[in-house]
């Protein structure tokens, strides 16, 4: 199509005018009848245009594109830049910047401070050359000697004028400078007289080191430098959007393909330019074709760090779904994060924790630290064998350890001793799996469930002021005697639990239960599992924790089982870690968005040590309970086990079938430290450990006075329950 200037417009606009408006559509739009409609003040129609005049104007039309320059709306809507910069506004990333830096400048002054004789011996050597040097290049500046080409060229060719030319300006030159010269020489001259009769010997020593250090630098040659290398730097190539453009070209994702044969070149991904990021590495923020979601590229990562020929440590995408599915965060990273030497974790040699806040847990792929709050939460950790569950459980529960004010229970059913640093200081300690070590555990948990029952009490019945929102608070923990401390409850390959055959069930229940009501009452549950299947961690459980930290894992289905449902869609995909990214994983729950953490890598030594401090603080503050203080816990108990005698008596001789609630009520009666607020669920949950269910039970409500049928128990259950144990109990015993 041609324009009213005779040059060729690309676009067809009345084709698509007429396509809007279907074949003919010119001759359907009357503009006299809408002018009238329009000078009558009817309504506007919905397909006028924004000057009034009827029909539809075309949206892809140059001037509907052209956005406002300057927009207030606009302005409102825009992302402010924060005023001081993300590490200065941390003080532990701001003061370990300023130590770093200390540090890398102690270092320097030591290394130079040490080789300062050699630097002296070479620059004694060096010196006489470097005054040739000088004598020379002076001379050579005097004499014009730079020019010397162009006039013997002249010379050559015969150029008479531009021979005499040049000539003229040398001698121009030679005069001028020559003058120059007499007062520099003078001045000299006079400096070397009153060196020689009237300053004193430091002065003259000083003089003399002075010109020896400057014509030993001029002397130096260009290939052997003055100073050794205190600091070797292994800088990273720049990432460069071409570089971006041809990495993601090559991942054969269908949509970057179309959209390259297309013509797009990829100039346009880049809404932001890439950045260096924290001194850490290099920041790209790609806007993907159309179509094309950043997960796309988070599951190809190998490939994506093959085309940007970096090692796979370096290379880390992530979806930004908070803009649109298709905006891609590439940050690569200078150093592999999975080689990197690990930052010491800040509280290695000194300092406490306080629950209530934050505390160290590992570093993101741009070296920041990541926090970790464990308070209010309960936290599950899962990734396939050997990628660093244990250790990162450990690292939980050595930041527990380090609050004198917290009870520790640590289970181990690995029975390898990872968590063996830890039992100076825990009030349960467990390693193992075997019956007794399982009786041992559903002792302590039944403890734990008796604790949350006393501890909802407690906040339910302390005045408002002092517990305004109905949890435990950092003032209310201190309280003695009130005994709200912080329980942390750290449990390592939990599937063993949950797949009891006896008390799976029991377990499931109680961990259920601290799950959703143990944070608000300063009960803390961490579970970790290589297995992480609805079998291995419950999914009341799994649904119900806030923390989450995922390793390496195989598929989306133990992703979202650790991470959360959704999360493998939405792009956190755990499943992009590599076997050799040891204690890398996504940490979610803490902050808005699930993040990238490397845990900090606390040996079984070490462990011991920081556990060292943290028992000595604990015996500062009186705090050394349970296990840790020697106490040990009666595991027959558990074998006797008391509820169906108990059953036995409440149910009494002269019903048949009692109601849940009923025999409930008469439970807590009987012994209100075990029973009291035990719920049908658990109630149930007990006895399908001993084969019976509760049936339909036709009774009278003492209330109303009306009969119901209700759930219940029936005596002859458990009468028939007892003689089995009885029998069993009595053939083992024979046997
Ligand atoms: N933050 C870390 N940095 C470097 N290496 C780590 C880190 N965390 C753990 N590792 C390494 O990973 C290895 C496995 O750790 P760990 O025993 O915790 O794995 P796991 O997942 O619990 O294994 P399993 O499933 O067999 O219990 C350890 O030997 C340790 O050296």
């Amino acid at each position: 199509m041609t324009n009213e200037n005779g040059d060729r417009d690309p676009i067809d606009w009345e084709r698509y005018e007429e396509e809007i408006g279907g074949p003919g559509a010119a001759d359907v739009v009357d503009l006299d009848k809408a002018r009238q409609r329009r000078d009558h003040g009817d309504q506007v129609d919905a397909d006028a245009g924004p000057d009034g005049s009827a029909g539809p104007v075309l949206v892809d039309s140059v001037a509907a594109q052209r956005r406002p320059r300057f927009t207030l709306s606009g302005l409102r809507d825009a992302k402010r830049r924060p005023i001081v910069p993300g590490w200065l506004r941390s003080r532990a990333e701001a003061t370990g910047n300023a130590l770093w830096a200390l540090e890398l400048a102690g270092h320097t002054l030591a290394y130079h401070g040490i080789r300062m004789p050699k630097y002296a011996a070479k620059v004694t050597w060096r010196a006489p050359r470097g005054a040739v040097r000088l004598v020379v290049t002076y001379v050579r500046w005097w004499f014009d000697r730079e020019g010397e080409v162009f006039r013997q060229a002249s010379a050559r060719e015969e150029d008479a004028d531009l021979y005499l030319k040049l000539a003229r300006q040398r001698d121009r030159r030679v005069r001028w400078r020559g003058i120059v010269t007499v007062p520099v020489a003078l001045a000299v001259f006079l400096a070397l007289v009153w060196l020689a009769t009237a300053a004193s010997t430091p002065t003259v020593w000083a003089a003399l080191a002075a010109l020896i250090v400057a014509c030993g630098v001029v002397g130096t040659p260009a290939d052997k430098p003055l100073l050794d290398t205190a600091v070797v730097r292994t800088d990273a190539a720049p990432l460069t959007s071409a570089e971006v453009v041809r990495a993601l070209s090559t991942l054969r994702i269908v949509g970057i393909d179309r959209a390259i044969r297309a013509g797009d070149t990829g100039k346009r991904w880049f809404p932001a330019p890439i950045q260096r990021d924290n001194g850490a590495g290099w920041r790209a923020e790609v806007e993907l074709p159309r179509g094309v979601t950043a997960t796309e590229v988070v599951e190809k990562r190998e490939e994506l760090a093959s085309a940007l020929a970096r090692p796979l440590g370096c290379v880390w995408p992530e979806a930004n779904t908070d803009v649109h599915p298709g905006r891609l965060v590439l940050f690569v990273a200078d150093r592999d994060m999975s080689r990197a030497k690990p930052v010491p974790w800040p509280l290695l040699k000194t300092g406490l924790v306080d629950l209530f806040k934050s505390f160290p847990f590992g570093t993101d792929p741009r070296g920041r630290m990541v926090p970790l709050t464990l308070m209010f939460a309960s936290m599950i950790i899962g990734s396939i064998p050997r990628m660093g569950k244990t250790f990162t459980l450990r690292l939980a529960l050595l930041g527990a350890a380090l609050d004198p004010r917290a009870w520790l229970y640590a289970f181990d059913l690995k029975g390898t001793g990872d968590l063996a640093p830890l039992e100076p200081v825990c009030h349960r300690y467990r390693a193992g799996d075997d019956d007794e070590d399982i009786e041992y555990a559903i002792i302590a948990m039944r403890e734990v469930r008796a604790e949350l029952r006393r501890r909802t009490k407690v906040i339910r019945e302390l005045p408002r002021d002092l517990c305004p929102e109905n949890k435990v608070t950092p003032e209310l923990a201190d309280r003695k005697t009130l005994g709200l401390h912080p329980v942390v409850i750290g449990v390592d390959e939990c599937q063993v639990w949950f797949e009891h055959p006896k008390y799976g069930d029991e377990f499931e229940e109680i961990c259920t239960d601290l799950v959703k009501r143990g944070p608000a009452a300063g009960i803390v549950l961490i579970l970790a599992t290589q297995r992480p299947d609805a079998k291995s961690l419950p999914t009341g459980i799994s649904a119900n924790a806030v923390l989450r930290f995922c390793l390496k894992v195989m598929g989306h289905t133990e992703n979202d089982m650790v991470l959360g449902t959704s999360m493998h869609k939405t792009g956190i995909r755990a499943t992009m870690f590599s076997r050799r990214d040891k204690g890398i994983g996504y940490l979610a729950g803490e902050g808005d968005d699930p993040q990238i953490a490397r845990t900090a890598y606390i040996d079984g030594p070490t462990a011991d040590a920081i556990v060292t401090r943290a028992r000595a603080a604990r015996e500062r503050a009186g705090n050394l309970t349970g296990h840790a203080a020697g106490h040990t816990v009666d595991t027959v108990a558990v074998r006797r086990d008391t509820l169906l005698d108990d059953l036995a008596v409440v149910l009494g001789t002269g019903e048949a079938k009692v109601w849940t609630e009923t025999v409930l009520e008469r439970l807590a009666g009987l012994r209100p430290d075990a029973y009291a607020g035990m719920t049908r669920d658990q109630l149930t949950a007990a006895l399908k450990v001993h084969g019976i269910k509760t049936k339909q039970v036709w009774g009278t409500d003492p209330t109303t006075g009306e009969g119901a049928n209700r759930r219940g128990i029936d005596r002859a259950d458990i009468t028939a329950a007892i003689t089995k144990r009885d029998r069993e109990q009595g053939g083992r015993a024979a046997s």
